[in-house]
């Protein structure tokens, strides 16, 4: 396929995700299925339309005065793409599958300058959303949100319980990946321009051999500050897939005991192979029933509560829920977050650590559940949160990273990896 034809796959897609309100990477596995003339280059190119057009979905329907699908594809094409409208209607006059000649109306909006557009839509977000973001960011809190609509890196991290950082690197040299920039065993490969395609590590041998994971760098980093030390009893509460679970397996080399739990059997499933295929053997995963973690009551060195939330920090990867995203649900996900840190709480040993982690950059479910959890537990502390990045990383807590009520909070603009929050908090400080 040329551009053109994809240009109108990615309008077709995107008004089947409008229309039948399905996630986007439903409706685009449909028209996959659907269209099996389209090789996995052009998946890869009509993905990348689509997810860059929700990426910047308010400020491109500001220049083009409407957001129809349409619009939004030819505002990425020249935006975001470098198209121009002359190059565009060149391509498409002789292409059969090409949209409609771009109008004069529609080159002149493409060309408009965005100054002037209102503070929310220059940081394509929901209007809602933007008093909670100044709140989270202050003045800075437009460039963060812009920073949101980039693409997200590929970034893995090396298994040590099988691998070095080296050996990844060379059995993926074909891919050039560097070393990331905080997290010590984690190596990255840029987001590409355009049409890119997000190489398939997952094929590689050293992936099959458990030498790496798929994690994003922040993701790294929490599960860094978690701090699990071998030998140490570690409750990961919502162990979901286990992402963080077979982090904190490697930090611990093995020793000790991880018990990795979550509510939702669904969610837990795939971690049975992810912990054989990484070669951990320090963990037992609890199935969801009543009283699975009865016996762990007040006995935990560390609990870790990688909590449910709104996955704001995950903007980039997922941009059709920044605009599902509502209230109703934020407080859905703030009512079980407190509902979480409590429990999680009861696990605790007299000495332990509690480790809150969100992928959000909204203070309601970062600081704002943390007070709320100290008000309600005065024998709880945070605990310092920089002597606990020296301890990860042996460096001083960057500028900037530290929240007002004692967190970190990384994003895009900040790390350069996906937003994530991360609290420790334990009964006696320090
Ligand atoms: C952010 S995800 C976890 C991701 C996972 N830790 C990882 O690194 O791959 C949050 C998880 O919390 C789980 N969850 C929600 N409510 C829960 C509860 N009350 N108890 C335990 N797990 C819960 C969800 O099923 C979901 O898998």
């Amino acid at each position: 396929m040329r551009l053109p034809g994809r240009l109108a796959a990615a309008i077709e897609i995107l008004a089947d995700v409008e229309q039948r309100r399905r996630p986007v990477s439903e409706a685009l596995k449909a028209w996959g299925l659907n269209n099996r003339f389209a090789g996995a280059g052009d998946r890869a190119a009509i993905g990348n339309l689509v997810y860059d057009a929700l990426r910047h979905r308010a400020s491109f329907a500001h220049l083009m005065g409407t957001d129809d699908p349409r619009a939004l594809v030819l505002a990425v094409a020249v935006r975001e793409w470098g198209e121009t409208p002359a190059a565009l209607n060149d391509a498409f006059a002789g292409d059969s599958h090409a949209p409609a000649p771009v109008t004069d109306a529609e080159a002149a909006a493409l060309a408009g300058p965005l100054e002037g557009a209102p503070a929310h839509v220059a940081a394509d977000v929901p209007k809602w959303l933007a008093p909670s973001l100044e709140r989270a960011f202050g003045a800075t809190w437009v460039e963060e949100l812009a920073a949101m609509t980039g693409r997200p890196s590929l970034d893995l991290r090396t298994n040590l319980l099988k691998s070095t950082p080296e050996r990844v690197m060379k059995s993926l040299a074909r891919f050039s990946p560097t070393p990331t920039t905080i997290a010590p065993w984690g190596i990255t490969m840029p987001a590409g321009l355009r049409d890119a395609r997000t190489p398939n590590v997952t094929t590689d041998e050293g992936y099959q051999k458990g030498w790496f994971e798929v994690q994003d760098q922040g993701s790294q980093i929490v599960s860094a500050l978690a701090g699990a030390q071998p030998g140490e009893q570690v409750l990961d509460l919502c162990a979901g897939a286990g992402g963080k679970t077979l982090a904190l397996a490697a930090a611990m080399g093995n020793t000790g005991q991880i018990f990795a739990y979550d509510a939702d059997r669904a969610r837990l499933a795939p971690i049975y192979d992810r912990l054989k295929r990484n070669g951990v053997r320090n963990a037992q995963v609890r199935a969801p029933g009543d009283g699975a973690l009865h016996d762990l009551a007040g006995r935990m060195d560390r609990v870790v509560i990688d909590a449910p939330c709104t996955g704001t920090g995950t903007w980039r990867r997922r941009p059709d829920t920044k605009w599902k995203l509502t209230p109703e649900l934020l407080a859905q996900r703030q009512a079980e977050q407190a509902a979480l840190l409590a429990e999680g709480l009861s696990y605790l040993g007299p000495r332990g650590t509690l480790v809150y982690i969100t992928c959000s950059i909204l203070p309601e479910e970062n600081d704002d559940q943390i007070a709320a959890f100290l008000a309600a537990h005065p024998d709880v502390k945070s605990r310092p949160i920089d002597a606990a990045w020296h301890h990860a990383f042996g460096v001083d807590l960057p500028d900037g990273l530290r929240t007002p009520g004692g967190g970190i909070c990384l994003t895009p603009l900040r790390t350069g990896t996906d937003g994530f929050y991360c609290h420790l908090l334990g009964r006696n400080p320090g």
